[in-house]
C-alpha cells in the first residue's frame, strides 16, 4: 500500500537540483537512492521527511499534503510517524546510549526493544557516554533511537557509511526486519551498490530526475 508519494518536486539553491520528481513509497518495502557527491539526495530525503519545503509540487503523505499543513501537525508527524537517520546522528553526547534511545521510546511508550539492542550489537557500550563511543557505534545507537519510537517511514541518509561490510550488512537485516514486522517503509541514501541491491528498489538521482538503476 502506498504511504508516501512525491509529485512533481522541483529544489534548486543557486542551480536545481532536481525538476518534477516523482517517487513513491509503499508500506513493507525498501527503496534506495544512490547518485554522485552533491547531485541532491539528502536535499530530497529532507524534502521528503518534513525538514525542507520543495520549491514546487507536493509530498503526500497518508493523502495529506505535508507542506500545506501547520507548522504544529508537521512537527507531530516528524516526531511520532517519522524516523529520520541523519548522517550527522544529533545523539546528546552527555547522556548514555541507554538514555538516548530511552528518550525515543517514550515517545512510543513502549519499553527499550532488547532484541533490537541485541541486534545492533550495542548492549556492551548501553551505558557509556555518547561522546565517548566511536562514529559506527553512535550510527547504531542512532539507528536504535529511530526504531524505538516505532516508525511509519525511516528516511535514512547513509545508515551504514560508517560501518564495516559485515556491521553494514547486519544494519541492513535490522531495517529490512523492522519495516516487514511493521508495516513500516525505508527510503535510505547511499554510496554503496550493495548496500542498494538490499532494497526492494533503486533509483539513482542523475540529470535532475530519478531514473530506475
Ligand atoms: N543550505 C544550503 N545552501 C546552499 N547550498 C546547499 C545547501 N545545502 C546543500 N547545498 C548544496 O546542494 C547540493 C546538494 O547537496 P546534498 O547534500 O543534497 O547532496 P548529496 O547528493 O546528498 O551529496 P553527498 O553524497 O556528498 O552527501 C550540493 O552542491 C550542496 O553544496
Amino acid at each position: 500500500m502506498q504511504i508516501l508519494r512525491a509529485c512533481d518536486l522541483s529544489f534548486s539553491y543557486d542551480y536545481t537540483l532536481f525538476e518534477n520528481l516523482n517517487l513513491s513509497l509503499n508500506t513493507g518495502e525498501s527503496t534506495a537512492i544512490l547518485g554522485v557527491s552533491g547531485c541532491g539526495k539528502s536535499t530530497l530525503l529532507h524534502i521528503l521527511s518534513t525538514l525542507l519545503k520543495p520549491k514546487s509540487g507536493e509530498v503526500i503523505y497518508n493523502e495529506k499534503s505535508l507542506y500545506k499543513l501547520s507548522e504544529n501537525e508537521l512537527t507531530k508527524i516528524r516526531r511520532l510517524e517519522f524516523g529520520i537517520i541523519f548522517q550527522a546522528h544529533y545523539l546528546f553526547k552527555g547522556f548514555s546510549a541507554f538514555e538516548n534511545i530511552e528518550l525515543a521510546s517514550i515517545l512510543s511508550g513502549l519499553n527499550i526493544d532488547e532484541n533490537l539492542v541485541k541486534q545492533l550489537k550495542i548492549e556492551q557500550i548501553l551505558n557509556q557516554k555518547v561522546g565517548e563511543i566511536s562514529g559506527g557505534q553512535q550510527q547504531r545507537v542512532s539507528i536504535a533511537r529511530v526504531l524505538s519510537k516505532k516508525p511509519k517511514i525511516i528516511f535514512a541518509d547513509e545508515p551504514t557509511g560508517n560501518l564495516d561490510k559485515q556491521t553494514a550488512s547486519e544494519v541492513m537485516d535490522v531495517l529490512s526486519r523492522y519495516i516487514k514486522e511493521n508495516n513500516a517503509s525505508l527510503v535510505l541514501v547511499t554510496h554503496d551498490n550493495d548496500i542498494a541491491s538490499r532494497c526492494d528498489y533503486a533509483f539513482r538521482l542523475e540529470n535532475k530526475k530519478l531514473i530506475t538503476r
